[in-house]
């Protein structure tokens, strides 16, 4: 007899900083979306693949939707909502701690419009206390009719058991769409360029990180099985490249050497890492940085 496989995307939607690239991160038990505590790091779609049971859940991380001035920030909302368009499922994550703010409500709003199964998913339930839990959900599901409702914390791990159960039994039968040891279809050049990012972020402050992109320029597989990579990290200002390269080049070494060694674990392999700062003012409004960072251009 065949066993009955089960395949499906699930939409992870939530305002900035609600934790949804820690609770990817979480349910497929692999670093595959890049974790900040400053919001809006996330600027395009990654796919994790998890295997449960007989099950291929198929995550979809979005940019944490906010209101867009920039033509980046635009095109950062139109891939959150892509991301989520062909979700079998789409997973509202609500940062409990900080409970129905005015972002949560315009996502709530624009979901209701919709009519998409969504499920309602309360995390960082370890920084409030379980009475306050019940009321937030009321207030919320009094706004949107949700299917379920899971209470999570993405930094322990605690109900997320339930929730990945609950998907694995939900999603719609059907053949897996990827090999079954895929676990994510992030591009590695893209893998690159945002380890590099992430490590931008971690270790300048301020506007700095905000006005930086980072591009994969050559990725190249060596004989020896080592990879050779070029990134080339543009900044706005002046004064931000001087901030990045740092005294006597210390602090972009410091950014190159732990984005390599990131990098090498998850590509299995030595790499070799080479990091370029380059100066364009103007570089969130130019289409083809977009397109580099796997966003699609929108008006
Ligand atoms: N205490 C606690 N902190 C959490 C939890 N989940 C996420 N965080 C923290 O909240 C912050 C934001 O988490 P992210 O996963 O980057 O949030 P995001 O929603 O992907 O953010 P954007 O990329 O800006 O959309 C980080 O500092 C996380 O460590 C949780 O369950 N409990």
């Amino acid at each position: 007899m065949t066993q009955i496989t089960r395949c499906g995307f699930a939409a992870l939607v939530g305002a900035p900083n609600a934790g949804k690239s820690t609770l990817l991160n979480r349910m497929a038990g692999a670093k595959l979306s890049i974790v900040s505590p400053k919001a809006q790091t996330t600027r395009f779609r990654v796919l994790g693949i998890l295997m449960r049971g007989a099950s291929q859940i198929l995550l979809v991380d979005t940019p944490g939707i906010f209101k867009p001035r920039r033509k980046l920030d635009r095109a950062m909302v139109a891939a959150a909502w892509n991301g989520s368009d062909d979700a079998d499922v789409t997973l509202l994550l609500v940062d409990s701690r900080s409970g129905l703010t005015e972002a949560v409500q315009e996502i709530i709003d624009r979901l209701a419009q919709t009519g998409r199964t969504t499920w309602l998913v309360l995390n960082k339930t370890d920084l409030v206390p379980a009475s306050a839990l019940l009321p937030l959900t009321a207030a919320i599901t009094e706004k949107l009719p949700v299917e379920h409702v899971f209470m999570v914390s993405a930094r322990t791990g605690g109900g997320v058991e339930d929730l990945l159960d609950k998907l694995a039994s939900s999603l719609p039968e059907g053949p897996y769409l990827y090999p079954e040891d895929d676990l994510t279809d992030l591009p590695d050049r893209l893998l690159a360029a945002e380890l590099v990012r992430e490590q931008i972020f971690m270790q300048t402050h301020e506007e700095v990180p905000y006005g930086t992109t980072a591009e994969t320029e050559s990725f190249q597989e060596r004989p020896d099985g080592s990879v050779r990579i070029e990134v080339t990290i543009y900044v706005g200002r002046t004064g931000h490249k001087a901030i990045l390269i740092g005294n006597g080049g210390q602090k972009i070494k410091q950014i190159g050497e732990r984005a390599r060694k990131q990098l090498a674990s998850l590509l299995e392999r030595p790499c070799h890492l080479f990091l370029n700062v380059k100066e364009r003012s103007g570089w969130d409004e130019e289409r083809a940085r977009l397109r580099a960072i796997g966003l699609d251009d929108v008006p």
